[in-house]
């Protein structure tokens, strides 16, 4: 038994696409008081076609098809470069996976996995969050221990703002421009597309940009609640329904503001650390289940940000 899942409020999240896999699987699920009561004696391998290219039920998908018997096939799987790592972590215990990082993914079922000590991929989304930070503050940075490749377009939009990025095998470095350009159109898309998860942290550089940005997020539903809250620093963001706009300020201001989101949470921090004067950030809980001591890190690069466990008094 399980409870309906949580995570970041950014849309109504369905998890039907899970659902339907899991059952074409032969599972047995019941949806009951905010539950899912599943059950399953065997499942056996399927073909699988999912209508979007989901990262969790791709995942999902793979990690039940993994004792499952037979072959399972899934078409218009998600490509994410989580799912190659998936694939590399199940296949170095001695499961038998192929495909991930393409559109088709087949498990063949096995008895049984073996241990194995395995590293996970650097976190790509952490990465281009410091990258902004550089970026936003006028500033230089060398991120070691990332994989370039899986930040092509989040690179490629940072230097079409006008910053330098350099790329090695496993670093890259970032300096910014005297002054930030705007992007004409930044569009989230399943991977490689731009990925939604640093649409926020894009939206505060963009507020202190030269020029006007269209943003259109084409993954959740409601993957602009930061842009309010930017909006009370001084930033210049109109909101219709997926698209935003925004008109790079001069300048922002420190204000109180609260996170909303995780990624919306850290695109709140970068453009504090670009304000003038004090910002306080609320609600905290959500930038701290995306990121390992974002505080002293940024500490650390000269920036100016204490964390405190409990709410600030007015
Ligand atoms: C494609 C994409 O950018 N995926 C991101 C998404 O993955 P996550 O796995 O959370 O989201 P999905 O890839 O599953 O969702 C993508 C889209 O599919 C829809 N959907 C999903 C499952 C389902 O059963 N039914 C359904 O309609 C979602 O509502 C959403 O509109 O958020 C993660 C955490 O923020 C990111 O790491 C992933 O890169
Ligand atoms: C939305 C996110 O996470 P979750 O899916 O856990 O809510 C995120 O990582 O930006």
């Amino acid at each position: 038994m399980l409870s309906q899942p949580g995570g970041c409020e950014i849309g109504p999240r369905p998890i039907d696409l899970h659902l339907r896999s899991l059952r074409e699987l032969g599972a047995n699920i019941e949806e009951k008081h905010g539950f899912l009561i599943c059950e399953a004696k065997e499942l056996k391998g399927a073909e699988i076609q999912l209508d979007f290219p989901s990262v969790g039920a791709t995942e999902n998908i793979i990690l039940s098809a993994v004792f499952a018997k037979g072959t399972t096939i899934i078409r218009n799987a998600a490509k994410e470069p989580e799912i190659i790592d998936l694939e590399r972590f199940i296949n170095r215990m001695g499961g038998k996976v192929k495909g991930a990082g393409t559109a088709t993914v087949t498990i063949e079922g096995v008895e049984k996995l073996h241990d194995v000590e395995h590293g996970i991929i650097p976190d790509r989304i952490v990465a281009g969050t410091y990258l902004v930070a550089a970026a936003i503050t006028g500033g230089k940075i060398e991120l070691t221990n990332v994989i370039p490749e899986h930040l092509q377009s989040v690179i490629y939009k940072l230097r079409e703002s006008g910053c330098r990025v350099d790329v090695k095998n496993r670093a890259i470095s970032l300096e910014a421009p005297d002054k930030l350009i705007s992007i004409d159109s930044l569009k989230t898309l399943p991977y490689p597309g731009f990925p939604t998860d640093m649409q926020s942290q894009m939206m505060a550089l963009m507020s202190v940009a030269d020029g006007i940005s269209i943003f259109v997020e084409t993954i959740f539903e409601n993957r602009f609640k930061h842009a309010e809250e930017l909006t009370r620093m001084g930033a210049n963001i109109k909101v219709n329904g997926r698209i935003a706009l925004i008109k790079g300020v001069k300048r922002l201001t420190g204000a109180k503001v609260t996170a909303k989101d995780l990624r919306g949470g850290a695109a709140l921090i970068l453009a504090a650390l670009a304000a003038e004067g004090e910002t306080i950030i609320e609600n905290i809980k959500h930038i701290d289940r995306g990121y390992d001591n974002i505080h002293g890190i940024i500490e650390g690069l000269g920036g100016k940000i204490i964390k405190r466990d409990t709410p600030i008094q007015d």
